[in-house]
């Protein structure tokens, strides 16, 4: 404030004002000296009060005063006659001598102080709330001029809108209709009354010959500002019809038809069907009506169909054609069949309401089709009187919903607009959830916001975030775990009875289909009180579209893991699934390498997911499309490996009966991945040492070079640098391939990823064995948060196999987890007594051993018998050697493992598993013993010393085809052997 004339008495007075009010001031000089040059006042950007004695002095300094960026309110001593309009703009003259004025305007003073902070936040806002709301915004000043106009609504305006800048709303954007334009004009008088968010009631705007419908809200904004953001309803041909609609005495109908479910149409089939089908619904449409009938297309998927001259009765007669029209099409090549909901609406001659005609008619028939909507779609329904009462009744519910204070409205608004296309992003639980807790610790400026669902009859934590030091979030979870209950009947929580020390809390249910499926736990400072108990409410309003969003999320999860499941296991596709940071950190390298032509050397323990990554290297690369080629080093017999990957010329060696190409060319212009390539010979490493520095190869027994181009990825779970030191890596090869290097870390150092995978597979397999299990008991969540996967992802995965097939609970038990080192530290070593075994011929045992030996004996002898009466023999120690290896590697998550547990080498277990594999025993009479075989070896893996297990299963077979009455080749043929072996195999039984 400044006091340019000291002489007056006002100056006593503003003192007294200036000492009462609790309005600081910036600045407060009661001398004329300093006033316009001082930096500080030039800086401080808030208004200026200034005290002179007379209009006249008022008048010659606003000239010094104009450079000043900021409003200047000029309070002088006479006031009589005051005249505004000689000021420049940004200066006012203030009576300050009118009732209340100068407290008023100190009020008024502060408030723009506020809003002013409020500003950016607001402005930031604006954008989102014209994507959520409509698509035309502008902003108003006070006295209705333009000030600024969004680009969509410029191109609708063309040429109007290059000049609108500064001129009068209703002079660029005319509204045709006198009733419309009062009622627009109330409402943004009424704003600066209200400072609430108001919503429009549909009203047509005139641009050239086009009259669009529109709705939206109007806000004030700080500065005396105004905001409308407009969302077209709908267009009308022309200025023509509107006329025509208030001239015409006689009736008109408008019918209003929208596909259901649309929105679903659209995320299930993708976008282009979803217009295909828009452009054949208004073909279809068009069919049904007459000459003068008119069909357009509403924003979204709304359309409209004006109907001249059509009294009720004949709109309706129409309307049920075309609903018959609509429903038995099949629309897009899809051959999808809709349901539709139709609006009508009919204003009869005598009914006929002037100027407001065409508004009042779109109102009556939107109210129809949301009345058809909100009774479940697929159903005509008529305008009827009592709309207009449901009307007013969520009218007036909304109003509540509205406070005095703008930024605390901004704020709900923007909460709801975020959930609300959140709610239509995502289609994850996981993501959405961790987005709404990001959302609340954001817009609710709270310190830790948490989601829990219900799972039995706890509640556990799906997402949470915390913003403070003062607590750790283990604590807060412990805190609602033991806390926060469900009610009885499960459709209510019962309040927390302890406190949560450090924080000021609110607990609110989330409930959906009168169950509550969760619910939001935020905290605040315990200083946080009062906005705390604002955001609450606010929150209350917002949960209700929450929990509905969640339940929906989780029904389409559950029904497309089941698609995507199915879909995935038969497409052989792996997905890669984490949240951990270590693998966020590998994640980003792997988008940062994959689209270059770099050699990529993925190293990591067995089942951490190498080959998973290798898929992703080359989903992302330049060439996705292009093929990628996996080699299992480890797998292929050595002297075939060169072969294998560089391809061979007819003739190159016995067997080689025509010219094949490698595995090198069939991965031209792809991938190349060679999984465990510290397993490859050396001859053979520098063979592909030349490849790798050249990219040329020459096949078995060719001699011409063939040159591709070949991106290649590597992968090994052996420490190369020590596989150089011991020479049986080439040094040359090792530094030409590690031109990046993936560390793939261990399972257990990725933070709360094995529960994410052990929900997801459990989920999976669930679905592939057609089971309804729904979580984890609590005891379980334990057992798996105690278990530290020595076998990664892969042993996780074949755990939750198990475990699914054993629990035909809802829950998975700790029983049905079978940990590998859990079970291992249980061991009961057995000594297997084959030759009793033997000696009873299976059934009559006289010593005591085995159960499951003995069930295995019965078993295998029913093989046995079985495989004798096939044509093309069948060989019964290959069936059952795969069935044993499928189990250990059930077990024990990997080959690796596998070979590491019965004490053999790698590469053998591999080469067997990869033969076996190939083997196709798919009798129907088998596949009951099949399963018997899998469950004995199941049971038989957790209790035997493994070591023996399989020599004593195998001797049982062995003895029980030795006493088959067949011929010699015969027995050689079951077992898969050389007659030499099966005399071995004989004598040794005998000795
Ligand atoms: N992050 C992951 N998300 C989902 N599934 C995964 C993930 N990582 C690995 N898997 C699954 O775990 C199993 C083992 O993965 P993969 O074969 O890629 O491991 P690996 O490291 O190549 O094993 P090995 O060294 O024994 O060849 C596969 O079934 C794979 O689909």
């Amino acid at each position: 404030m400044y006091v340019e004339k000291l002489n007056t008495p006002l100056v006593a007075e503003l003192q007294q004002y200036v000492a009462a009010t609790e309005f600081q001031f910036d600045i407060v000089l009661l001398s004329s000296a300093l006033a316009r040059n001082d930096k500080a006042v030039q800086s401080s950007g808030g208004a200026l009060l200034v005290a002179c004695d007379s209009q006249e002095d008022a008048l010659n300094l606003t000239e010094e005063y104009a450079l000043l960026e900021q409003p200047v309110h000029w309070l002088i001593e006479n006031t009589f006659h005051l005249q505004n309009n000689q000021l420049i703009p940004g200066h006012h003259f203030v009576d300050w001598r009118a009732a209340g004025v100068l407290s008023m305007m100190l009020s008024q003073l502060k408030q723009q102080a506020n809003i002013h902070q409020d500003k950016v936040y607001v402005e930031h806002k604006l954008a989102l709330l014209s994507d959520c709301l409509g698509n035309l915004s502008l902003t108003l000043s006070a006295d209705g001029t333009i000030k600024h106009i969004n680009q969509e609504l410029m191109l609708k305006m063309g040429t109007k809108g290059l000049s609108a800048n500064g001129q009068s709303w209703q002079t660029s954007l005319p509204i045709p209709s006198s009733t419309a334009k009062a009622r627009m004009q109330q409402i943004l008088a009424d704003l600066s009354h209200t400072h609430s968010m108001t919503r429009l009631p549909p009203f047509p705007i005139q641009l050239d010959k086009t009259v669009l419908m529109v709705d939206g809200v109007a806000g004030p904004l700080p500065n005396d500002e105004s905001l409308l953001i407009l969302r077209q309803v709908a267009q009308w041909q022309s200025h023509e019809w509107v006329e025509q609609l208030s001239e015409q005495s006689t009736p008109v109908t408008l019918l209003l038809v929208n596909p259901d479910d649309f929105a679903e149409l659209n995320r299930v089939h993708g976008r282009e069907v979803g217009d295909q089908v828009l452009e054949e619904i208004m073909q279809c449409m068009s069919q049904v009506l007459r000459t003068d009938d008119f069909a357009s297309r509403y924003s979204g998927a709304v359309f409209a169909a004006h109907l001249p001259e059509t009294n009720e009765q004949q709109g309706q007669i129409l309307a049920s054609r075309m609903l018959q029209k609509l429903r038995s099409q099949a629309f897009s090549k899809k051959k999808l069949n809709l349901a539709f909901s139709f609006g009508l609406a009919t204003l009869d001659s005598e009914e006929l309401l002037g100027e407001q005609s065409p508004l009042e008619l779109f109102r009556r028939a939107n109210a129809a089709l949301q009345a058809a909507r909100s009774i479940g779609g697929g159903k005509l329904v008529s305008w009827q009187p009592q709309f207009d009462a449901n009307i007013l009744a969520n009218l007036d519910r909304m109003s509540g919903k509205f406070s005095q204070a703008p930024s605390d409205d901004f704020r709900l608004m923007n909460l709801q607009w975020d959930i609300i296309r959140l709610i239509g992003s995502t289609h994850s639980l996981q993501t959405f959830s961790s987005q709404v807790c990001q959302l609340l610790a954001t817009g609710l400026q709270s310190k830790f916001s948490g989601l829990y669902m219900q799972q039995g009859a706890h509640f556990n934590c799906l997402s949470s975030r915390l913003i403070s030091a003062d607590i750790d979030e283990d604590t807060i979870h412990q805190w609602a775990k033991t806390h926060i209950k469900l009610d009885p009947n499960g459709s209510k929580l019962v309040q927390p009875t302890a406190a949560l020390s450090s924080f000021h809390y609110v607990v609110i249910p989330l409930v959906t289909r009168s169950r509550c499926v969760g619910f939001l736990l935020v905290c605040w400072e315990t200083s946080a009180q009062e906005s705390a108990r604002k955001c609450a409410e606010q929150l209350e309003q917002v949960t209700p579209n929450l929990a509905a969003a969640i339940d929906r999320i989780m029904l389409l999860e559950q029904d497309e893991n089941r698609r995507v499941g199915v879909d995935k296991e038969q497409s052989g596709e792996h997905e890669l699934l984490f949240e951990s940071p270590a693998m966020r950190t590998l994640m980003q390298q792997v988008q940062l390498v994959a689209p270059t032509d770099a050699s990529v050397l993925i190293i990591g323990e067995s089942g951490t997911g190498k080959e998973v990554i290798a898929q992703q290297l080359h989903n992302h690369s330049l060439h996705p499309d292009k093929p990628f080629i996996t080699v299992d080093c480890s797998t292929i017999v050595e002297h075939l490996i060169e072969s294998e990957l560089f391809g061979h010329r007819r003739g190159a060696f016995t067997g080689a009966t025509s010219d094949q190409p490698g595995k090198i060319a069939q991965a031209d212009g792809g991938t190349l991945f060679l999984d465990e390539v510290g397993e490859l010979p050396l001859d053979i490493q520098s063979k592909l040492l030349r490849f790798v520095q050249e990219k040329t190869f020459v096949a078995v027994g060719d001699q011409r070079v063939r040159k591709v181009d070949v991106r290649l990825v590597l992968a090994t779970n052996r420490n190369l640098p020590d596989e150089v030191a011991q020479g049986r890596f080439r040094a040359d090869l090792y530094y030409r391939i590690n031109v990046f290097t993936l560390n793939l870390p261990a399972l257990n150092e990725r933070g709360d990823d094995p529960l994410l995978l052990a929900r997801h597979f459990i989920q999976k397999f669930a679905c592939q064995y057609n089971k309804d299990i729904t979580d984890f008991s609590n005891a379980s969540l334990d057992k798996l948060g105690d278990y530290h996967w020595p076998g990664n992802v892969r042993e996780l995965r074949n755990c939750m196999m198990r475990a699914v097939i054993l629990c035909s609970g809802a829950y998975i038990e700790p029983e049905h987890l079978i940990l590998q080192e859990q079970a291992d530290d249980n061991v009961v070593p057995i000594k297997p007594n084959v030759a009793s075994i033997a000696s009873t011929n299976t059934n009559d045992v006289s010593e005591p051993q085995s159960e499951e030996l003995v069930q295995i004996a019965e078993l295998l002898a029913e093989v046995v018998a079985l495989a004798k009466q096939q044509t093309k023999v069948l060989s019964v120690s290959n069936w059952l050697e795969k069935q044993w290896l499928n189990q250990c590697v059930l077990k024990w998550g990997s080959l690796y493992q596998v070979a590491q547990q019965l004490g053999q080498s790698e590469s053998t277990i591999r080469r067997r598993y990869a033969k076996l594999n190939k083997q196709d025993f798919s009798h129907d009479e088998l596949f009951p013993l099949t399963e018997r075989c899998n469950h004995l070896l199941v049971s038989m893996l957790d209790t035997e010393t493994h070591s023996v297990l399989w020599p004593s299963i195998e001797a049982t077979l062995h003895q029980i085809v030795i006493q088959q009455d067949v011929s010699q080749q015969h027995k050689a043929k079951l077992l898969d052997v050389t007659q030499p072996t099966l005399r071995k195999i004989i004598q040794q039984s005998q000795g």
